[in-house]
C-alpha cells in the first residue's frame, strides 16, 4: 500500500475518541472563519455579482428589463447631482472675456478643470471595463449611432436621461468630449467608452460642446455618414442667462451679465465674442452641420417644449431615432416645487426622480433694456434658424 498522509491522519483520529471530537471541531471552527470572511467581502471564490452587485458596472448591463429600474433608482440622481456640471462643456468660453483666455470660440474648448478631471475619471473608468468586445450575453459595445450635439444649457441632460429609460436605447453617462477633445485617441478608445448594447439597441451619447465646434461634423461624418444628431435648442437669451448662471456659481467675482454682454453699452453694440451670447447664434453654427449632413439627419428638440410637454417631445425623438414610443406621459410628473418634469416608474408609487440642483438654478435679474436689447439682437439669427429648420420655435 503506498503511503498516504490523509489515510495515516484518518487512521490515527478513528483509534482515539478524543483526538476525533478535536479533529471535527478544528473542521467546523475552520469552515464558521471562511464563512465570516466571505460574508465581510473579502471572499475571492465567492461569485462576483454576489459580493459587488452594487458596484459592478456590469451589473447594469445582466439584466436588461431591469434597467429602468435601476436607472431611474440609481443614475439620474447620481449623474446629475455628481457630473453635474461636467455638462458644462464651454465654460472656458465665457472665461475669455472673465480670465482673458483666447478670443477663438471655435479653440475655446476649456472649461473648469475640476470637472475634466472627474469627467475624466468617469471616462477612464469605463475604458476597458469589459475586455472583450463582445459579452456572454452576446451584448457588444458599438459606435453611437446618434448623437446629443447641442446646445450647452438647452436641456440635454434631461433629453439623455428621459432617452435611458427606453430600453432600445443605452448610453454614456458622462461627456465623452471625443469629436471636441479627445480626437487623437482614436475610434478604439471612443468605442471602449460605450456601453454594451443587444443587436438593435441603440448606443447614444452626448456632448454638447460639438454643436458649436469647427471641426466635429466633419469628424462625425467620417465615422459615419448615417449618424443621427440631436440638438437640443432653448431661447437664446434664457440659455445666455443660463450660462451666465452657472458660470457665476463657481466663479462669484465676475463681472455683472450687463457689462458682459456688451462691447459697447451705450452704443448697444453686443460682444459676440462672448460665448455665452455666440453660442445662441443657432443658425450660424448649423449652417457647418449642414455641409456634411442632410436637414433630415437633425432633429432640433425644443428646451421648452422638454418642460412643458416632455411626453410629447419625447414622441418626436423616439419616431426620430426609429423607436417604439415607450417613453410616455407614464414616465412624467411634474415636480411644482422644483418647475419641472421628473422620471417615475408608470408601474411603481416610488418617488419621481428629478435631476439635480444645478440643472434649474435661479437666474439672477438681468436689466429688461438689456433682455430687449440682446431680443433685437437674435431676432434675424433666429429667423433664420426657424427657416432652415422648418420650425418656429417662438422666441420672438
Ligand atoms: N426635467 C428637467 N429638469 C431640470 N432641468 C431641465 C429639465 N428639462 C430641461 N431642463 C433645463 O436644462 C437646463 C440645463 O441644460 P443642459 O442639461 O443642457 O446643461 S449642460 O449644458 O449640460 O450644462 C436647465 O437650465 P437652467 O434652468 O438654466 O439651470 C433647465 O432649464
Amino acid at each position: 500500500m503506498e503511503y498516504s498522509p490523509i489515510y495515516q491522519n484518518l487512521h490515527v483520529v478513528s483509534t482515539s475518541p478524543v483526538k476525533n471530537k478535536l479533529f471535527v471541531f478544528c473542521i467546523m471552527l475552520s469552515l464558521w472563519v471562511y464563512m465570516i470572511y466571505c460574508c465581510v467581502g473579502y471572499c475571492s471564490t465567492m461569485p462576483r455579482m454576489m459580493v459587488s452587485s452594487a458596484n459592478s458596472k456590469h451589473s447594469q448591463h445582466v439584466d436588461v428589463d431591469n434597467r429602468t429600474e435601476h436607472r431611474l433608482q440609481n443614475e439620474v440622481n447620481i449623474e446629475s447631482e455628481t457630473q453635474e456640471d461636467l455638462f458644462d462643456p464651454l465654460f472656458g468660453i465665457s472665461s475669455r472675456d472673465l480670465l482673458n483666455n483666447d478670443n477663438d470660440l471655435e479653440n475655446r474648448g476649456g472649461e473648469d478643470w475640476d470637472e475634466i478631471k472627474s469627467e475624466q475619471r468617469t471616462l477612464d473608468d469605463n475604458v476597458g471595463s469589459s475586455p472583450f468586445n463582445e459579452s456572454a450575453q452576446g451584448e457588444s459595445k458599438k459606435l453611437p449611432q446618434a448623437i446629443i450635439i447641442g446646445v450647452k444649457k438647452g436641456g440635454t441632460r434631461a433629453l439623455l436621461e428621459f432617452l435611458r429609460v427606453h430600453p432600445d436605447i443605452r448610453a454614456v453617462g458622462a461627456e465623452p468630449h471625443f469629436f471636441d477633445r479627445n480626437y487623437d485617441k482614436g475610434l478604439e478608445w471612443y468605442r471602449d467608452l460605450m456601453p454594451e448594447t443587444l443587436e438593435g439597441q441603440i448606443t447614444m451619447e452626448k456632448t454638447p460642446s460639438y454643436y458649436i465646434t469647427k471641426d466635429v461634423p466633419a469628424r462625425i461624418h467620417t465615422m459615419s455618414s448615417d449618424t443621427r444628431l440631436l440638438v437640443v435648442v432653448r431661447d437664446p437669451v434664457t440659455r445666455a442667462i443660463s450660462d451666465y448662471t452657472q458660470t457665476r456659481s463657481k466663479k462669484t467675482d465676475i463681472p455683472s451679465f450687463e457689462s458682459l454682454a456688451f462691447k459697447n453699452r451705450t452704443m448697444g453694440l453686443i460682444d459676440t465674442t462672448w460665448s455665452a451670447v455666440q453660442i445662441g447664434m443657432y443658425a450660424k453654427h448649423l449652417e457647418r452641420w449642414l455641409q456634411y449632413f442632410p436637414k433630415d439627419q437633425l432633429l432640433f428638440v425644443s428646451g421648452e417644449r422638454l418642460i412643458s410637454d416632455p411626453a410629447g417631445e419625447m414622441a418626436r425623438v423616439q419616431d426620430f431615432l426609429g423607436l417604439r414610443r415607450a417613453v410616455t406621459h407614464k414616465h412624467f410628473h411634474f415636480n411644482l416645487a422644483k418647475g419641472f418634469p421628473c422620471l417615475k416608474r408608470p408601474e411603481g408609487n416610488s418617488k419621481p426622480h428629478c435631476l439635480g440642483k444645478t440643472k434649474g438654478r435661479t437666474h439672477p435679474n438681468i436689466d429688461p433694456e438689456v433682455v430687449q436689447r440682446l431680443r433685437e439682437f437674435y431676432q434675424p439669427f433666429n429667423r433664420k434658424f426657424y427657416q432652415m429648420t422648418g420650425h418656429d420655435f417662438g422666441w420672438d
